[in-house]
């Protein structure tokens, strides 16, 4: 067996980084000589351009854009030999297949890396099919589906590797419990500005989730710290490297809660090799599908006020459009209305005439249509079999005038005012209010958008191959029925039901089946990112029995009183203190509301200069102290949490209750709350 002792591993690992110096310089090389040849390219066409003829001029372009395009491909590979470089594997497994004699060793690293002239493959991609072993067997019995069928054998030997600066770190074999040793090393780190690619000690139970294929949507509850969203993400590198012919990063969209979220995933992709995606938000979405109908209240608004006082009228509206049942209404009343409010009419135009059951008949036959295209279609079937007086055919100006007559013979396309009948027709008119003129309640903004795409149809997201949904629980079921409409491509669902940030409208996995009735189901239970303190602590929050916590322990969370708001102050103050002496990276302070974190960091500012404050419009996470709300944290981590205000009277309801789980379960190391007079009830 090669290189069995950690003596022989360091001296493989030395010739490993030589050969990738030594590509790295011909890359280095090749990458120059294309610039010359592109800069020689040019020169010569700009010197000589009144005596070249066109054909000529186009062979050379034709050139200089293939000496681009190699040049480009030369760059992106250099970014990766780059990074091999710093670390060139994590991982090794030798496996003997059953049927050949000869046992492979195989090196596992974020990238490929197989030697020109040889083309001896010295780095095996961790989203190989080889690789796939590495995740999810130990020694002995093991198998792996390669492009030719299952591949059979036995894995002889496991080891992982930390590799920094090319140098070896530690190496661990798999008979000592490797997965445990190597994931505590890396969860007990402190956190990185921004969120890190775990493609060394991906759990097999992820790695399913990754390697997943089949399923057209896949939905995944998991626990708060489960890796949901790392998952996805590697799940996103895992289809590009497997369907590379067919799929780009600009094939991918990621529907993102906020900014600061996809500021704080972006590190992800490009540390594995792979380009940043394109992000949008629902709030996006709405304003692209509702420009020039109306105005709306964001989903962030509607929570913020929720977490004051609202009347029991406004959440009855919140949760009556909530599920399936309201989504199934709406469109009754749609398939309604495409008949009902089609009054057909005799049309005549000079001496054309069209009588009213002819209209009827061709606006029956493009039933399929959404009603502004059966308007259009039905228009267009009649002028094209109507012939004027002299047995031709109708001149476009005659043709206009009937689309225009035939379009006033609905009752009315003006969606608003179609949306409003809904409620009328429903019987239930006091379920619609604006919030003011022309500007709706977030909870009617995607009815609104559904019955418009309904209406009007849809068009925009044709190249948009696979569609990420992250914090799954926060949309209702008319938003998933949008997204079927406007996205009909494969789609990675993902949250946590215990998460909601509106206990009125939010989504569990069998809700949003019934949008997706097909869709595989995942739940991932296994919790990484707290200590068993801070999680058993969230745990008397929000009771999951069914959580398994990272066996990793840490200080046990402190609940600090005080009895004025003053001395609570002085509380947050010192904490602050603590954590600047800590060596930790982050710490996020994060309370109910935006309004109380303004008017803390309003309070705390001139002692804590650094301190960054964070809300709906903010768009970059910020390494160091962040003054935040608990909405706005889902998703995010921190080293340190404060959490302060924790009074009776601020956490009393149930939505406070989910929001004093969010913001526990973000710290990773260490958790203080902070209250003044009578402690919250949920703690
Ligand atoms: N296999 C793993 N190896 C190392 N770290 C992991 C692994 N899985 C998850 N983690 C770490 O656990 C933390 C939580 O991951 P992530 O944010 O993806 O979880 P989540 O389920 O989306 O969390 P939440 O819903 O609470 O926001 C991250 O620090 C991530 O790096």
């Amino acid at each position: 067996m090669v290189n069995r002792s950690e003596t022989d591993e360091k001296v493989y690992l030395q010739e490993v980084v030589a050969r990738l110096k030594y590509a790295l310089e011909a890359i280095d090389g090749r990458i120059s000589s294309a610039r010359q040849e592109i800069l020689e390219a040019k020169k010569y066409l700009w010197a000589n351009s009144a005596q070249i003829d066109p054909a000529e001029r186009a062979a050379n372009k034709v050139e200089i854009s293939l000496s681009i395009g190699h040049g480009e491909q030369a760059v992106v590979k250099r970014g990766r030999l780059r990074k091999l470089l710093q670390t060139p594997y994590f991982g090794r497994v030798d496996f003997q297949s059953d049927h050949h004699s000869e046992a492979l060793t195989c090196y596992i690293g974020v990238h490929s890396f197989a030697e020109e002239d040889s083309q001896e493959n010295v780095i095996y991609d961790w989203r190989s099919p080889i690789a796939s072993m590495f995740y999810d067997f130990n020694t002995g019995r093991a198998n792996y589906s390669s492009p030719s069928g299952e591949v059979a054998g036995e894995i002889t030997l496991k080891r992982q590797y930390s590799i920094k600066n090319s140098k070896m770190e530690y190496m661990i074999e798999s008979s000592l419990n490797i997965n445990d040793d190597v994931l505590q090393k890396e969860l007990s780190r402190t956190s990185d500005e921004k969120m890190k690619n775990i493609v060394a000690t991906i759990q097999k139970e992820q790695n399913v989730i990754i390697r997943n294929e089949s399923a057209r949507e896949l939905i995944i509850q998991g626990v708060a710290g489960s890796g949901k969203t790392s998952v996805a993400l590697h799940r996103v590198a895992y289809l590009l490297y497997r369907y590379k012919e067919t799929l780009t990063s600009q094939n991918i969209l990621i529907l993102s809660p906020n900014k600061v979220f996809s500021d704080y995933i972006s590190n992800v992709l490009p540390e594995l090799g792979e380009e940043k995606i394109m992000e949008l938000s629902f709030d996006e979405l709405a304003a692209a599908e509702l420009a020039g109908i109306c105005g709306f209240q964001t989903f962030y608004q509607q929570v913020a006020e929720l977490a004051g006082s609202v009347d029991d009228s406004a959440i009855e509206r919140i949760r009556y459009k909530a599920d399936m049942d309201f989504v199934q209404g709406l469109e009754s009343y749609i398939l309604h209305i495409s008949e009902a409010y089609f009054v057909p009419a005799d049309i005549s135009v000079g001496q054309v005439r069209i009588p009213a059951e002819e209209v009827l008949s061709a606006y029956q036959s493009a039933r399929s249509l959404p009603v502004r295209q059966r308007l259009e279609k039905t228009a267009s079937i009649l002028s094209g079999r109507t012939r004027d007086e002299n047995g031709r055919s109708l001149p476009s100006a005659t043709a206009n005038t009937i689309k225009t007559a035939v379009k006033k013979m609905f009752k009315s396309l003006n969606m608003l005012t179609l949306y409003k009948d809904f409620y009328e027709h429903t019987g239930r008119p006091e379920l619609f209010k604006l919030k003011k003129a022309k500007l709706l309640e977030f909870c009617d903004v995607f009815p609104l958008v559904y019955l418009k795409l309904r209406m009007e149809g849809t068009k925009g997201f044709d190249a948009v191959k696979h569609l990420l949904v992250d914090e799954m629980q926060d949309y209702t079921a008319i938003q998933y029925r949008v997204l079927a409409l406007l996205f009909q491509c494969k789609k990675t669902i993902l949250g946590d039901s215990s998460q909601s940030v509106n206990p009125y409208s939010s989504s569990s996995i069998s809700e949003i089946k019934q949008v997706f009735p097909g869709a595989g189901t995942v739940e991932l239970l296994k919790s990484y990112r707290s200590t068993l303190e801070i999680i058993h602590f969230a745990q008397g929050i929000n009771h999951n029995t069914r959580i398994v916590p990272v066996e990793r322990h840490g200080e046990p969370p402190v609940i600090i009183g005080a009895d004025t708001p003053e001395e609570e102050l002085s509380h947050i103050n010192r904490l602050i203190a603590r954590f600047r002496e800590s060596g930790h990276h982050s710490l996020g302070v994060v309370c109910k509301t935006h309004e109380q974190a303004q008017s803390l960091y309003e309070a705390v500012k001139s002692a804590h200069k650094d301190m960054v404050l964070l809300d709906f419009s903010s768009d970059r996470f910020h390494e160091g102290i962040m003054i935040t709300s608990a909405h706005m944290a889902k998703g995010l981590e921190f080293d340190q949490v404060i959490i302060p205000f924790c009074d009776a009277v601020n956490y009393r309801t149930e939505l406070d209750r989910s929001m004093l789980y969010i913001a526990c379960t973000r710290a990773m190391h260490v958790l203080a709350l902070t209250f003044c007079g009578e402690a919250s009830g949920w703690l």
